[in-house]
């Protein structure tokens, strides 16, 4: 049982090794071009950085592919995520004096299709020791939180929160980043739903027999009062 928020969730195996050495290979084979192009005007001004975006880049959707299978395949992303639809990603790549200044994201994101971009997803594809700087800092509800996991681990939270990329001072980071819209639109209601599965999960398949059922009439009840599709 997680006791923490799920509304800003780390994950630190969303990849395994083979899916990060096929990312990693396919940012080799893809050029990286000046970041500012896929930012609003408002984000642009802060945006320091290089990237491969998934339009027209053969090797982007590849990457976004094996990120959707491991988000679909990863039990904590869908009990507290609901993800709906996920937005081809961007890889950045940040070298010493590159940074992203404190910004929001645009809410609504898109060019074949448009999602409302109900959370933020940053998938760390570099060692923590091979770069300084360049944490991802997100201005929480409860003051600044700060994260810089393992290569392989991704970090989701909610778009509604400023947040930034600190300045890499050595060394390269490299990071997947995409947006996806949620069946649950609440971050509080997913949270309530979250914690309800949490707690089915650990309760036996045996005892509390009653008990259980209650408690997945009104997870199941919860569910479709709250989703849209
Ligand atoms: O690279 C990151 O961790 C986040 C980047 C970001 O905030 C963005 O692309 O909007
Ligand atoms: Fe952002």
């Amino acid at each position: 049982m997680q006791l923490n928020s799920g509304n800003y969730l780390q994950i630190d195996e969303l990849l395994n090794a083979q899916e990060l050495s096929a990312i990693l290979n396919l940012i080799n084979q893809a050029g990286f071009s000046d970041g500012k192009s896929t930012a609003s005007d408002a984000a642009a001004g802060v945006k320091q950085n290089k990237q491969i975006s998934a339009e027209n880049n053969f090797q982007a959707q590849q990457i976004g592919q094996i990120v959707s299978q491991a988000i679909s395949r990863n039990r904590r992303i869908q009990s507290a995520i609901f993800p709906k639809i996920i937005l081809p990603p961007l890889v950045s790549f940040y070298e010493p004096g590159m940074h992203y200044g404190t910004h929001v994201d645009s809410p609504l994101m898109g060019t074949q299709f448009t999602i409302r971009t109900d959370v933020g997803m940053t998938l760390f594809l570099s060692p923590p020791e091979s770069y300084e700087g360049g944490e991802l800092e997100v201005i929480t509800e409860a003051g600044t939180k700060l994260f810089k996991p393992t290569a392989g681990a991704a970090v989701i939270y909610p778009t509604t929160r400023l947040h930034q990329v600190l300045p890499v001072t050595s060394g390269k980071r490299m990071a997947v980043v995409t947006w996806m819209q949620c069946a649950i639109r609440d971050s509080g209601q997913r949270e309530i739903i979250d914690q309800i599965n949490q707690v089915l999960d650990q309760m036996g398949q045996a005892e509390h027999k009653e008990t259980r059922l209650v408690l997945q009439q009104v997870y199941s009840n919860l569910i479709r009062m709250w989703a849209e599709l």
